[in-house]
């Protein structure tokens, strides 16, 4: 069985599809991830990420691997572990220049699909390109104040800069975060992450 969430930046994706996922005994699979840890190696390694030819060699030479764990997924690249890095505000403003570029999601989707069994996966897309077969589809919005509000309880910054760069990803990322025609709408802004979970698990169980 394949679950997909997908909805906008700081809706609520992770925590719901980690809640989800153990409530069903599966991984859970951040895709979002696999693009943060390609922005963080071009940050290292000072690739351009607008080049999509010098992307797609980064990643032949440094190979990225999602390990999905129950309390998080990880990224590694070879032996060092990049998990603790993808969340950074330069990160934040690299990711949608790489993520725009479709041979580099081409290469993204490739590593999603050798995901076996069955799994909740959380992004933008798993609904429409990447999984368009999945068994229950979700979508989570929030208004960008509420989504702002909750970024700045995780992370001490200013919120109206916080919503800011919110809306400004949102727009970044419009071409690829169609809701799928047959995804369940839920609008985050007014529940509380039970409730979200709840109406998940009973829409996947229906
Ligand atoms: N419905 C909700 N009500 C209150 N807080 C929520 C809700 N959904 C998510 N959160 C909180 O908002 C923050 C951002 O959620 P997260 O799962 O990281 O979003 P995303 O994966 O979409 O970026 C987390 O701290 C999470 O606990
Ligand atoms: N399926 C996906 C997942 C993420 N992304 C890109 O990766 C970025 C980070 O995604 P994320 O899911 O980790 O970010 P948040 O929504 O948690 O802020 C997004 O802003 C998109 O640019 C994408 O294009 N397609």
């Amino acid at each position: 069985m394949i679950v997909t969430i997908d909805g906008v930046a700081a809706s609520g994706k992770s925590s719901v599809a980690a809640r989800v996922a153990r409530e069903l005994g599966v991984p859970f699979v951040s895709s979002g991830l696999l693009y943060r840890g390609v922005a963080r190696l071009c940050l290292r390694e000072h690739v351009n990420p607008d080049d999509e030819d010098a992307l797609l060699d980064l990643v032949r030479r440094c190979p990225l691997d999602l390990r999905p764990r129950e309390q998080g997924n990880e990224i590694w690249c070879g032996h060092q572990d990049l998990t603790g890095e993808l969340h950074t505000h330069e990160v934040d403003e690299t990711v949608s220049h790489v993520a725009k570029h479709p041979r580099l999601r081409d290469w993204v989707n490739e590593q999603l699909r050798h995901v076996q069994g069955s799994f909740v996966v959380e992004g933008r897309d798993m609904g429409t390109a990447v999984f368009p077969q999945a068994n229950a589809k979700f979508y989570l919005t929030a208004s960008p104040r509420v989504r702002a509000q909750r970024r700045v309880q995780e992370r001490d910054e200013d919120i109206g800069e916080v919503e800011a760069a919110l809306r400004l990803r949102d727009e970044k990322d419009a071409a690829q975060s169609a809701p799928a025609r047959d995804a369940v709408l839920i609008d985050t802004s007014n529940l509380s992450l039970d409730d979200v979970v709840a109406n998940v698990l009973r829409a996947v169980r229906a």
